[in-house]
């Protein structure tokens, strides 16, 4: 590739070139025959916009609060692993790329950077992301860490009990992370913290019931960036379907194949409050480091700035789902 890049998904060919294989594989894949992952971004793709006309659009406030937090953009760093594997500063400099862009960070669990380092790096709302070890003494040790070094939620991502990939990482967490986690652990969860817990991984309105029932701060719609269970729907797919069945109790965040600010305002039109992004920051930082990141959050602000002034929409409250059509319903209408 020449020149520099022009949207998000260029970055992706640009992280291709700068990785070793293994490593890009690792990042860019997805589970068994990778449906799910095509059809993450794909779906997007059949949802279309209904823009509205002659709304005071000369103002454009893309900002919101996630948990109360005030953030500049509807567009979070999803927890994905391993960042030294795509540039030597790692999570660390993905963490000033999110203060920076006046965003917040999920740290993985996983992460290359220990929590100590990430949390000294930089001023910003940071959220760490758990998996349950067997030994639930360790998970408690790793949840007062976060705690006392100031990040402010526990994302507990519950799409893994089995890792899929064969890699040596996944077969050391299948041995080491509890399979046997169960609605009933939000308890012990709460009971070790005082941290709110969103819950990452819901993929049905039942399941997006009992989270609420069961006292979560927050529900993120993901398939693990289709990682996990190919054949599951895409994300953008069953969103609605959980933000019904939620009913406004809690604020429910969304993630896979965003890859376009039309993808964020189609996602807010669906009602989620807000996207995460994995996989383009990934590439953003191997091409290009913290810059890299930073210039990846960029992009897809200014095409969500540009979508919401097409649309006539001066605010994400102004982004409502008369927005947006879906596949099913621009069928309906022909009937
Ligand atoms: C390389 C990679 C590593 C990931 N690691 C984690 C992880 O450690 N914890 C987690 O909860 N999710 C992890 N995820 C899933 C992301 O948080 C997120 O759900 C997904 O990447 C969103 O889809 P996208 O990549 O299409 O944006 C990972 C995803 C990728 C691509
Ligand atoms: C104990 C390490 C678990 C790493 C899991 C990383 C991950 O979620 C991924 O999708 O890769």
């Amino acid at each position: 590739m020449v020149g520099e890049p022009l949207n998000v998904n260029e970055f992706q060919e640009l992280a291709r070139e700068a990785l070793p294989k293994m490593y890009n594989d690792f990042y860019a894949g997805g589970a068994e025959d990778q449906y799910t992952l095509k059809e993450n971004v794909e779906a997007f793709r059949r949802i279309m916009i209904w823009p509205r006309i002659l709304v005071d659009v000369s103002r454009i406030d893309m900002s919101t609060t996630v948990l109360g937090y005030k953030i500049s953009a509807p567009i979070l760093i999803a927890p994905t692993a391993l960042h030294k594997l795509a540039h030597p500063e790692g999570e660390v400099a993905t963490a000033r790329a999110a203060a920076a862009c006046k965003t917040i960070m999920v740290l993985s669990f996983a992460s290359s950077c220990t929590v100590v380092e990430v949390a000294s790096s930089c001023q910003a709302v940071r959220f760490f992301q758990l998996y349950v070890y067997k030994q639930r003494e360790i998970a408690a040790v790793l949840v007062q860490r976060a705690e006392r070094n100031g990040y402010k939620a526990l994302v507990l991502t519950v799409d893994t009990p089995r890792l899929d990939n064969g890699s040596n990482l996944a077969a050391y967490a299948n041995k080491a992370m509890d399979a046997s986690i169960c609605w009933k652990d939000i308890e012990w969860l709460k009971s070790i913290t005082n941290l709110p817990i969103l819950i990452k991984g819901v993929l049905t309105g039942e399941d997006a019931i009992k989270a609420a029932e069961v006292g979560v701060a927050g529900i993120m719609v993901s398939n693990h960036g289709a990682r996990q269970l190919d054949y599951t729907d895409a994300t953008i797919n069953v969103l609605e379907e959980v933000v019904h069945a939620v009913r406004g109790r809690v604020p429910v965040f969304f993630d896979g194949g965003v890859r376009r600010g039309t993808d964020i305002f189609k996602a807010l039109a669906l009602g989620a409050q807000a996207v995460l992004v994995g996989r383009p920051v990934i590439f953003g930082l191997a091409a290009k480091g913290e810059y890299g990141v930073r210039q990846v959050i960029q992009m897809l602000k200014d095409e969500l700035e540009l979508t919401m002034a097409l649309s006539g929409c001066p605010s994400v409250k102004d982004i409502t789902r008369r927005h947006v059509r879906t596949e099913r319903e621009r069928l309906h209408a022909m009937l």
